[in-house]
Formats: C-alpha cells, sequence, structure tokens
C-alpha cells in the first residue's frame, strides 16, 4: 500500500500540468475514461431540472473545470476551492484565458454536443468563466473548509476525486464528509464523483495515495452523515484502460439530497 500523501505532499509536489495530461481526450489516459462517464451524468444532473439553486461550491476542484460545465447552465454563481496554491493559480490561468492555460476545447465540445448545443462552445466557455467568482482555498479537514471564510451555505456541492485523494482513512473520511456538508444547505443536493477501490495514482513522477472506498461504505457514510442517496451509479475500469498510473476498479457518480 501507498505511504499516505497529504496536504503538505500535494502542496510541494501535486503539478497540476502533469495532472491535467490525465484530461486530454483521445489518448486513452483514466481520465478520459472517467471524463466519458461523468461528464453525461453531469449533462443529466443539471439539466434536467431536479438540481438547481443560485449557488454551488466546488470542493478540492484541482486544476480542472470539466465538472462545473453543464452547471454552469444551471447556477448563478460558482465558487471553486483547492488546497494547492498551484491549481489554484492553473484554474486562474484558465479563468483569465491568460496563456499557457490548457486547452479545454475538446471536453467543452462534448459537452456542448451532450446538452444539444453543437457550435455553441465559445459561449459554454464565456459563461463558465462568468460564473465561476471566486477561487478560494480549501481544506476538507477543517470543520469550515474554506477557513478563514464564512460563505453562505449553497444550493448544491460537487466534489470529484477529492475527499478520497484527501484522506488517509475511513474516519477521516466521514469527518471530511461532515465538514464540507456544513457548506451546504439542508434540502441542498451534493453530487460527488471519485474512483472505487483505488490505492494510488500517479502525476507525473509523483504516487499519491488514494483511500480504498468501497459501494457499502459510500452508501453508509453518506447516509449516517445526513444524506439521501437519490443515484448511485457504476462504472467498472475497462480492461483497455488498464496501465499502472491507477489501479481503481471503477468509478462512482452520486446524486444525494442533504436532509431538510
Ligand atoms: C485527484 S485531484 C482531483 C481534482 C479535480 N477535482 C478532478 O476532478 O480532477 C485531488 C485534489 O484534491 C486536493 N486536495 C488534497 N488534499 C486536500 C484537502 N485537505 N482539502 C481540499 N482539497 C485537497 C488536491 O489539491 C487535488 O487538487
Amino acid at each position: 500500500m501507498a505511504e499516505f500523501t497529504g496536504g503538505d505532499d500535494y502542496q510541494a509536489e501535486f503539478d497540476p500540468k502533469a495532472y491535467l495530461g490525465h484530461y486530454k481526450f483521445g489518448e486513452g489516459t483514466w481520465g478520459e475514461e472517467y471524463l466519458n462517464f461523468a461528464l453525461k451524468h453531469y449533462c443529466k444532473t443539471f439539466t434536467s431540472g431536479g438540481v438547481k439553486g443560485d449557488t454551488l461550491i466546488d470542493i478540492g476542484s484541482g486544476p480542472t473545470i470539466y465538472q462545473l460545465l453543464s452547471a454552469s447552465e444551471t447556477f448563478k454563481e460558482i465558487i471553486a476551492s483547492d488546497y494547492t496554491d498551484r491549481n489554484r493559480r492553473e484554474l486562474e490561468k484558465w479563468l483569465k484565458n491568460e496563456p499557457g492555460a490548457f486547452d479545454w476545447t475538446p471536453v467543452v465540445e462534448y459537452v456542448c454536443e451532450l446538452e444539444g448545443n453543437r457550435g455553441k462552445e465559445a459561449e459554454k466557455e464565456m459563461k463558465l468563466r462568468k460564473t465561476i467568482k471566486q477561487v478560494l482555498k480549501c481544506d476538507v479537514h477543517k470543520s469550515n473548509p474554506m477557513h478563514p471564510i464564512i460563505l453562505p451555505p449553497a444550493d448544491c456541492l460537487i466534489s470529484s476525486l477529492c475527499l478520497e485523494a484527501a484522506c488517509k482513512d475511513l474516519n477521516t473520511y466521514q469527518l471530511a464528509l461532515k465538514n464540507i456538508s456544513s457548506l451546504l444547505k439542508p434540502g441542498g443536493h451534493l453530487v460527488l464523483s471519485g474512483a472505487l477501490a483505488c490505492s494510488f495514482y500517479v502525476v507525473g513522477p509523483k504516487r499519491f495515495s488514494c483511500l480504498v472506498l468501497r459501494e457499502e461504505f459510500l452508501r453508509e457514510v453518506l447516509s449516517e452523515t445526513g444524506f439521501i442517496i437519490q443515484e448511485f451509479e457504476v462504472l467498472c475500469r475497462d480492461d483497455n484502460f488498464i496501465d499502472d498510473s491507477s489501479d481503481f476498479s471503477g468509478m462512482f457518480f452520486i446524486l444525494a439530497q442533504r436532509r431538510k
């Protein structure tokens, strides 16, 4: 089992550019497999009318924006967040359309197609850039993850591939889930996705530990933390994508509602 990599390791060694390499369409990476799965579910979740409101907070955004593309159709204000300075800087780079920012065009095209908005890629990117109002420092281990900033509770929380990366054991995971849910209104939605049975993943030359998650645990912990699961989708790993960059067995996508 890989040695636990915590916040200091992320701050010092998580290279946003190397990580973004996983999200290049057409290169057979695990990120691509995950993207296909997650984007379809985000699209369904945010365009079917069931999940809506004014504000959405993304926990542990990393340097990525794919998870927010469909949400920007529904929410007026999105707050992105991450633990590391370099990830937040990389996000800002994309938001300001600076030279060297990651090119999300293939992913935006895919989402536009899913949403029936082919040809409207430029509008979509503009809309997302306008909707993301802040990129904040976040630590899921703090009772207020945005400390010292106090945010009004949001209508929706998204988090993808973050909690299993940030937590060293299942108790810590439960506590982190409780911490982030304090940012959500009662009755608000949590859109949680990530990797199943994953113990490590590689970013450039660095190996990061990952907390091994199973479906039964996720169901239990969400219920104990005050959520009602509305959807639980699993994608088993395709043998064609098996390589030594990560050992996950599948991906999950959960839509849950915080009890009122
Ligand atoms: C695997 S990346 C996921 C990034 C992005 N959400 C995605 O879907 O690709 C894990 C992210 O968790 C963040 N992270 C690690 N520890 C954290 C903590 N204690 N609080 C908040 N975020 C943390 C890392 O900085 C990193 O961006």
